[in-house]
């Protein structure tokens, strides 16, 4: 059985920067490493960004925005198809996979949208848990300072009040995953990639999973 972990975070944080440097670390360490993230490249991830993240007016359905209820069915929707058709082939060839972004997106994201996490939780009942979560932690001030030049990737970029709740609910969802842990995002990128190595080397390789 292969290795899985995840990168997670507010928007800015780190994550694809990490998930990269962390699939060369096993790389170089004669690991087969499957780098992906979520929302996916497939139909299901571009009708997403279609839909929901670029705030265009393919989002609009009869003069009104698609519901929360439907953002969140489409985010498992693609999960699903990422966890069937990758995820799971993947470590059962014993392969290591590194995604940026997983389930805990849609319990951060769609809980801080105002539904309801034990509704989010079963919703993603399918989902197998990921054997290490990084969460990159940043506070919302530096992450739009960041953000600030690049093209928008999704319309939650922007919205301040939404990031500053994402934030607070990832804290409160390490406190209900065993499997997160917290890195301070603001220190340097290499900084910060030594002590997400060094975790993989104490969590996982010192101490793998039964
Ligand atoms: N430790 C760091 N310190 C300063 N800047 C960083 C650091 N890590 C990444 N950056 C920069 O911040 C920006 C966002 O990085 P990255 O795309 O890796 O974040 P992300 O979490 O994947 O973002 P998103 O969720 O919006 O896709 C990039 O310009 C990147 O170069
Ligand atoms: C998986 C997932 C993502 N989101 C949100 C979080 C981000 O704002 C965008 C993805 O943008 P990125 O730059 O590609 O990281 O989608 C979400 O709300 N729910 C989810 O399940």
């Amino acid at each position: 059985m292969g290795m899985f972990i995840v990168l997670e975070g507010i928007d800015g944080a780190g994550k694809s920067t990490q998930a990269k440097m962390l699939a060369n670390w096993f790389e170089e360490r004669g690991y087969e490493v499957v780098l992906t993230k979520e929302p996916t490249d497939t139909a299901f991830g571009k009708l997403i960004r279609r839909l929901v993240l670029t705030g265009g007016k393919e989002g609009i359905i009869d003069g009104a925005r698609i519901s929360k209820e439907a953002e969140a069915l489409l985010f498992a929707a693609d999960r699903a198809e990422h966890v069937k058709k990758l995820i799971e082939p993947a470590l059962n060839a014993g392969k290591v996979v590194i995604s940026d972004r997983y389930f805990y997106s849609s319990l951060a994201y769609q809980w801080a949208r105002g539904l309801d996490l034990n509704w989010l939780i079963n919703l993603n009942g399918f989902a197998p848990r990921a054997d290490l979560v990084i969460l990159l932690d940043l506070p919302v001030k530096e992450s739009i300072k960041r953000i600030n030049g690049r093209s928008i990737r999704s319309e939650f970029d922007k919205i301040v009040e939404l990031q500053k709740k994402v934030r607070e609910n990832y804290l409160k969802l390490a406190e209900k995953f065993n499997e997160i842990r917290i890195i301070n995002a603001l220190a340097p990128v290499e900084d910060i990639h030594n002590d997400i190595t060094a975790l993989v080397e104490h969590e996982l390789f010192e101490n793998p999973k039964k």
